[in-house]
């Protein structure tokens, strides 16, 4: 989870407009939210009456006076237990009672291989942690997380299960992630069979496990990423300004309100402006209608194209240093679209790196590429970020775009009309999972009618007589 340096302060902001705002957000919010979504929660959760009492005594201070733990639909969850205004501080968790890298007990760190990342080192301090059992100085945190087979992310997901998401780039990431987990394992487990007497028979369910706790919920830090206990009982919430701030001088990880509370009212914060697909991977659940989705589309240039290795040379020369949100590889390139807001505005949403991309896709010469790349040489280097000279190329340029997202189109249609017409079983679990591959699914089908609209108000409004730039 991203984690900031203290920059905003919610005091400057009149509290009428952030709780106005955040009124209208949750009004949006809750219009558009399924029946089965409504919150069912209980503000206290009494199994963790001796949780903040514990931290304060770790921290040598307090860490919040105005929130409670409790349970929610989203499982434990922070609570107001006291009226809350915006600008309010929620939590202030010193460093000290935060587990970093740097917990990782001096025996075993020369063991871990210098490319095992923070994550995994934090995972290694959960097992470890887990091993000691009540004697650990951690246990009532530790005792607290998720056990196996409570997590969502797609890696705990089954064939059957993934096959539900396959038309999304998120499958793949899911395989990627996988492969990442295992890699980080195979560096590890020197580390396990030395202290086999600490680590008893990790294996790599117990390891992956762990990682996925650690993923859903560390937050960026001086040291990587820490695990903030209390702060990490809080859910996500994609609308609120409220995240995790990282105040170096004080040494504090801390939140502030970003709106009015009354006691009972669940507190939630923003992770990150994250899309179903990294919601899902990294933390196991979906935000219907999330305003971050986004898609991952994949243009190749025709192997039967004469001038395939000319433009993939041009593509690769001229797309360097690496652009956001595009990716040009050895048989094309990846770019990610955001949601168009408007058909007829600048199109912002589509990256300009994509239409570059079918711009040189589309050219019929030799000598076309050569003078996009006398054009690229002349301007700031990049290729094909202007219209084409030829209108009809330009149009051209711009339906194959057009094509090829319509067909994604269908193709995620008949995946969602698969899932709906899935039979329902008893399994609460597989209900959940096939609920966020829809929330998932549908919400990239959006991004893409999104685009697809845009490009067609393109070609159909092209002006005969392009204006000279
Ligand atoms: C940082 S933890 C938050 C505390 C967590 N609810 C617990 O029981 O410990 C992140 C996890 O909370 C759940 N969660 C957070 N926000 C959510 C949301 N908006 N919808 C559904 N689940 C959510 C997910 O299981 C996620 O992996």
């Amino acid at each position: 989870m991203g984690s900031t340096t203290r920059a905003v302060n919610f005091s400057n902001f009149p509290r009428s407009v952030l709780t106005l705002y955040h009124h209208l957000l949750v009004r949006l919010q809750q219009h558009s939210a399924s029946p089965n979504r409504l919150k069912v929660s209980k503000c206290r959760d009494e199994n963790c009456d001796d949780f903040l009492p514990w931290l304060e005594k770790k921290a040598g201070a307090q860490v919040s006076s105005v929130l409670s733990i409790g349970k929610s639909d989203y499982g434990r969850s922070l609570f107001a237990c006291k009226t809350i205004q915006a600008g309010d501080c929620l939590l202030k968790v010193p460093f000290t009672a935060q587990i970093s890298p740097d917990n990782v007990l001096p025996e075993i760190k020369p063991l871990l291989a210098d490319a095992v990342g923070t994550v995994a080192k934090l995972a290694v301090v959960i097992l470890v942690e887990q091993k000691k059992g009540q004697s650990s100085e951690w246990a009532p945190y530790i005792s607290r997380l998720p056990r196996h087979g409570e997590l969502h992310s797609t890696i705990f997901w089954c064939e059957n299960e993934l096959e539900m998401i396959r038309q999304s780039s998120l499958y793949q990431e899911t395989i990627n992630q996988e492969a990442k987990i295992r890699k980080d394992y195979l560096a590890i487990k020197p580390a396990f069979d030395h202290f086999s007497e600490v680590f008893k028979a990790v294996k790599f369910e117990d390891f992956k496990h762990a990682y996925a706790l650690v993923a859903s919920r560390a937050w960026e830090s001086m040291q990587g990423q820490s695990l903030i206990p209390f702060a990490d009982f809080s859910n996500h919430d994609g609308l609120s300004e409220s995240v995790v701030l990282c105040d170096e001088k004080e040494q504090v990880s801390e939140v502030i309100a970003d709106r009015d509370y009354v006691p009972g009212e669940e507190v939630l914060i923003r992770y990150g402006k994250f899309p179903n697909s990294m919601l899902l991977l990294h933390f196991g659940f979906t935000a219907p209608c999330n305003i971050y989705d986004q898609v991952c589309v994949h243009v190749d240039i025709p192997y039967n194209d004469n001038l395939r290795e000319m433009k993939l040379d041009l593509l690769q020369k001229c797309c360097l240093p690496k652009v956001k949100d595009a990716n040009i590889s050895s048989s094309g390139g990846s770019f990610v679209i955001k949601e168009v807001r408007s058909s007829r505005g600048k199109g912002k949403g589509i990256p300009q790196s994509l239409r570059a991309f079918s711009r040189v896709l589309c050219c019929t010469s030799a000598q076309e590429l050569t003078d996009l790349a006398v054009e690229a040489v002349q301007g700031d280097g990049r290729l094909a970020r202007r219209p084409l000279v030829k209108r009809s190329l330009e149009i051209r340029a711009h339906e194959i775009l057009l094509s090829l997202i319509d067909e994604l189109i269908q193709k995620y249609n008949m995946s969602i009309s698969a899932l709906h017409v899935l039979e329902s079983t008893n399994c609460r679990k597989f209900a959940i999972r096939r609920q966020m591959a829809l929330d998932l699914l549908t919400g990239e089908v959006r991004v893409l009618r999104s685009a697809s609209a845009w490009l067609k108000n393109y070609c159909e409004s092209y002006p005969e007589q392009a204006k000279p730039l």
